[in-house]
């Protein structure tokens, strides 16, 4: 699945520019279609598969919410390698590691190959997660946020009545994790990313501080309500968002990214337990964190960040227990 054009300036993780301050933006998504009765993209069995990186945050939301939905038989899922390389997310036939597979529906080499099938004119980047729909041979959608309610609601037909029940956007609290969800995702989810990918002494300066504040927030939040979930007293998505971000926290964005003001397990008492919590007493958490994923993305694919690309040892161990 070969392209003429030169895609390198999408798919290599070392081309990435900052803006022109040295500041870090994030990466806007390009397909944000919703899977829905009498849509173009109709629930079904069998039709949609998909894409992710263990090592990824965003990915990783996706395989939560699908176990936690049991959508497992529903939407098949691959594991790329963690190891990117210039043309971005490489199969396991390019890039062997414990754990990644093979593409199943193309036998593609990299991720990159499925966007160019999907849209040969794609100039945004290769990321995942992202739905593909095998009967119109698209994607779906590539946006962690839309994929996790598309597997809240938009397969409930399909599912046992006690699994089409688990609702983690309820409408009445809709609202409380609308904001909770905003300040979050620009703080953290994005904040160890602005920090991390800063080229400029200021930009990095200015985003670890927000970070760490962000963080204090969550922090007096937990503390203050006593509850072990973010919003009200039950398990939403806006844990999801978050677990993921903060469970790669001191194994990876401490380091790498030079997120160290603090630890978690040191310095946000609150915070380390409930993601202890979510970890210790919840598969759906536990088995979708795969650490060797997780350390290896990081630490061997930004070679303009890590050029050794040696993957540090610790922490030891990677999460305490409760
Ligand atoms: N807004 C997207 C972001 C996804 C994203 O940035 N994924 C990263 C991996 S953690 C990726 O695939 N990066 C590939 C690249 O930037 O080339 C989402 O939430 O799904």
């Amino acid at each position: 699945m070969a392209t003429t054009r030169d895609t390198s300036s999408q798919s290599d993780p070392t081309k990435r520019k900052t803006e022109a301050d040295g500041s870090f933006k994030g990466v806007p998504s390009s397909f944000r279609n919703f899977v829905e009765k009498g849509g173009k993209f109709e629930p079904e069995k069998d039709r949609y598969h998909l894409y992710i990186s263990l090592s990824c945050p965003w990915a990783t939301r996706a395989t939560i919410l699908r176990k936690l939905k049991g959508l497992e038989s529903v939407i098949p899922v691959t594991v790329v390698s963690p190891k990117m390389d210039a043309q971005g997310w490489p199969f396991a036939q390019v890039s062997p590691f414990p754990g990644a597979e093979e593409d199943p529906l193309f036998k593609a080499e990299h991720v990159k190959d499925l966007y160019l099938k999907a849209e040969p004119n794609y100039t945004g980047r290769f990321t995942v997660p992202l739905i593909w729909d095998k009967k119109l041979q698209t994607i779906v959608n590539n946006e962690s946020s839309d994929i996790i309610r598309i597997f809240n609601s938009g397969f409930n037909d399909l599912l046992p009545p006690e699994k089409a029940a688990l609702d983690y956007y309820p409408k009445e609290l809709q609202a409380e994790i609308d904001s909770v969800n905003e300040w979050i995702f620009a703080g953290i989810n994005l904040g160890v990313y602005k920090t991390g990918f800063a080229t400029t002494q200021e930009a990095y300066s200015k985003a670890v501080v927000e970070l760490f504040e962000a963080l204090d927030r969550v922090e007096k939040l937990l503390a203050d309500s006593g509850s072990d979930y973010l919003v009200g007293d039950t398990l939403t998505e806006a844990d999801v968002r978050l677990f993921t971000t903060v469970i790669r926290f001191d194994p990876v964005y401490v380091g790498h990214f030079k997120c160290n003001i603090r630890t978690i397990r040191d310095g946000y008492p609150a915070i380390h337990k409930w993601m202890r919590k979510l970890y210790w007493n919840n598969a759906a958490f536990k088995d979708t964190t795969d650490f060797d994923h997780i350390k290896t993305n990081y630490y061997w694919s930004h070679a303009n960040i890590n050029p050794t690309r040696i993957v540090p040892v610790g922490p030891i161990p990677h999460i305490l227990p409760l």
